[in-house]
């Protein structure tokens, strides 16, 4: 896999991580961060959706790891900023739409719980790491991939409401799913990231836990900035 940016190991741009659960605002809050800082964005998760939907595109079974980790090597994403938002390329066809599926998420997820796919990953992410800083959004940014970074932020918001949001989102989309089914893949997405063996989803010991339940999403935005205040 490649990505667009490149990597400068001696540069220390700042990062600020931004890691949670499914549906807990992580790339809305992140890009709309990103955007009042004028930093880069780092949206993790697509990466291992490009992987997914590659491997569907293949007939990969996603209970062959050998296979998955050689697409994983072999599956190039692009990132490309258009007049409607981030557009996502996967092999050179845009993919953006699909990436957004349950379904992708769901397989990103159980591709995710591969340690050598998350090694081939592993470098790709911290490339994207350039000045004047990155706003990294996933499940092990403040842990694993930016351990060092300045800034640590975990996202939560309970179970129903992730699912209420989600619902909504695909609803206003003209997707055709139910309340009781997005709850049921919240939930087993969330067993499977937090329980897995390798950077599994939890909080950096030194960062922020911010609980969204009920909270508008601008105050979110405020909640982040105001952790980095000291800084700015
Ligand atoms: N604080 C909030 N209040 C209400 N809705 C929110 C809030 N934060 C995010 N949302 C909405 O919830 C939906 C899911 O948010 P988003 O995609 O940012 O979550 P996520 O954590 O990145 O999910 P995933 O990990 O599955 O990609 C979006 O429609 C978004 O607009
Ligand atoms: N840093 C990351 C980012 C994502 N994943 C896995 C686990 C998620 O369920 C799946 C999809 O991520 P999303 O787009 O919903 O943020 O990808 C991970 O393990 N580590």
């Amino acid at each position: 896999m490649t990505s667009t940016p490149s990597a400068n190991p001696s540069d220390p741009a700042p990062v600020l991580t931004i890691d949670g659960p499914s549906g807990s605002g992580k790339g809305t809050i992140s890009r709309l961060v990103t955007g009042r800082l004028g930093w880069h964005y780092l949206d993790s998760g697509a990466l291992y959706r490009a992987v997914g939907v590659a491997a569907g595109w293949k007939d990969i079974d996603l209970g062959d790891p050998a296979a998955l980790v050689r697409c994983a090597f072999d599956t190039r994403v692009d990132f490309r900023e258009a007049e409607d938002g981030l557009r996502v390329m996967v092999n050179g066809s845009d993919a953006t739409h699909e990436l957004r599926m349950e379904t992708a998420g769901a397989a990103a997820s159980a591709i995710a719980a591969i340690g050598e796919v998350r090694e081939v990953l592993k470098e790709r992410q911290r490339a994207f790491r350039r000045p004047p800083g990155l706003v990294a959004d996933g499940r092990d940014m403040g842990t694993v991939i930016f351990p060092d970074a300045a800034y640590k932020v975990f996202l939560t918001a309970s179970a129903d409401e992730r699912a209420q949001r989600r619902y909504k989102q695909l609803k206003d989309k003209g997707v055709s799913v139910t309340f009781a089914g997005l709850l049921r893949e919240i939930l087993a997405r969330d067993a499977r990231d937090a329980n897995r063996a390798v950077a599994p989803l939890r909080p950096a010991a030194d960062a922020v836990t911010i609980d969204t339940t009920g909270m508008a999403i601008d105050d979110v935005v405020d909640r982040v900035l105001a952790v980095m205040a000291p800084a700015q």
